[in-house]
């Protein structure tokens, strides 16, 4: 990625202050799926933070490692190169500039609706050319492991909130019309921040829309959480686990007793960061309301009535940073 021949888009990404030192969160939630109090631990950290990281998850790291470095090829190619792989219409190649709206970042990504049959390949033609096997080969790998981890998780949520069937949840985002995207994104490493207590916008403040997000990055930090009081704190790396935002809709299925976290990426001066984030969506017709299990006696939806569809298409018309479930609220 360069600094355009333009330079008006580059002077449009805000740089953001640090969060002071004490402003490490002093531990991040972390759920081990192979404990018998995760439902518990899991349940708190939803209604708690809206965000967890989770070990122990059986997901191999060659796995990890191998769609990793097809990734950093790829990003290391020369921009025409990239560039021919389809610009982000909102699927394929991306610098710059997130949706249409206005949203710019110190990023480059690859947007890849999964969900889509050929398994991958629609949304991306590129991915067909046989010079793409090996990548081809690593995403079919890596998302077939994160439909796994997305519904093992769902299913532990399901437990915590004591759900009699422990599908309730995970079985809104299996299935061939499920609504799947997955997003590579590469923030290159920034020299001329150096000196500067911050960082430049890598991709801005915002809430995920879908149930939850599976996120893995390399080692390089950025990753920054809004708490309930607002105040913003950084999450340290792990390569070896994933994290786990909840999203909007899965705030309004639990009526907000889990709630929608915060979040934004600050690009740094030395190290470049690739993250890998799997959003498992719901078909387009489904109803996205509170889960009636949950409602205790005379209690009332938060929200208007709506279909992931009508969310989807409303919140793509906004800015990352507007609280999009507003206009569904009651
Ligand atoms: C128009 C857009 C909204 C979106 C960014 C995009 O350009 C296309 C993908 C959308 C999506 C889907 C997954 C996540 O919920 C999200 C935060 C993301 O990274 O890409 C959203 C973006 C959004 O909510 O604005
Ligand atoms: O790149 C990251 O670490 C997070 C990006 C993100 O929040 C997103 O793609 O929705
Ligand atoms: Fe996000």
């Amino acid at each position: 990625m360069v600094l355009s021949a333009n330079p008006a888009i580059d002077q449009q990404i805000s740089l953001i202050k640090s969060p002071d030192l004490g402003d490490h969160l002093s531990s991040i939630p972390t759920i081990d799926l192979s404990s018998s109090n995760s439902p518990e631990t899991i349940v708190q950290a939803c209604k708690e933070f809206g965000f967890f990281k989770v070990t122990n998850h059986g997901v191999s790291m060659d796995l990890v490692e191998k769609l990793e470095a097809e990734a950093v090829k790829f990003f290391a190619m020369p921009q025409s190169e990239k560039e021919k792989s389809g610009l982000s219409n909102p699927f394929g190649y991306g610098s710059k500039k997130i949706g249409i709206n206005g949203d710019v970042g110190w990023l480059e990504y690859l947007l890849i609706a999964t969900s889509a049959e050929p398994f991958c390949e629609s949304s991306i033609a590129f991915l067909r050319d046989p010079s793409f096997s090996s990548f081809r080969s690593a995403l079919y790998d890596y998302i077939s492991s994160m439909r796994k981890l997305n519904c093992q998780v769902l299913e532990v949520m399901a437990d915590g909130l004591q759900l009699e069937q422990r599908d309730t949840i995970s079985k809104l985002v299996q299935g061939s019309e499920c609504d799947e995207i997955f997003r590579l994104n590469h923030y290159p490493a920034c020299p001329l921040l150096q000196g500067f207590n911050g960082g430049l916008t890598g991709f801005g403040e915002h809430t995920d829309l879908q149930l939850i997000s599976v996120l893995r990055s390399n080692s390089t930090s950025g990753l920054q959480i809004a708490l309930s009081d607002g105040r913003w704190v950084l999450v340290p790396p792990d390569p070896e686990a994933f994290f786990i935002n909840v999203g909007d809709s899965l705030q309004v299925l639990t009526n907000g007793r889990f709630r929608s976290v915060k979040h934004r990426v600050v690009a740094n001066s030395l190290e470049s960061r690739v993250s890998m984030i799997y959003f498992g969506g719901p078909p387009l017709a489904q109803r996205i309301a509170p889960l009636p299990q949950l409602m205790e006696e005379g209690e009332q939806s938060l929200y208007k009535d709506f279909t992931w569809g009508e969310y989807k298409g409303a919140a793509y018309k906004t800015r990352l940073a507007d609280y999009r479930l507003e206009p569904f609220q009651l």
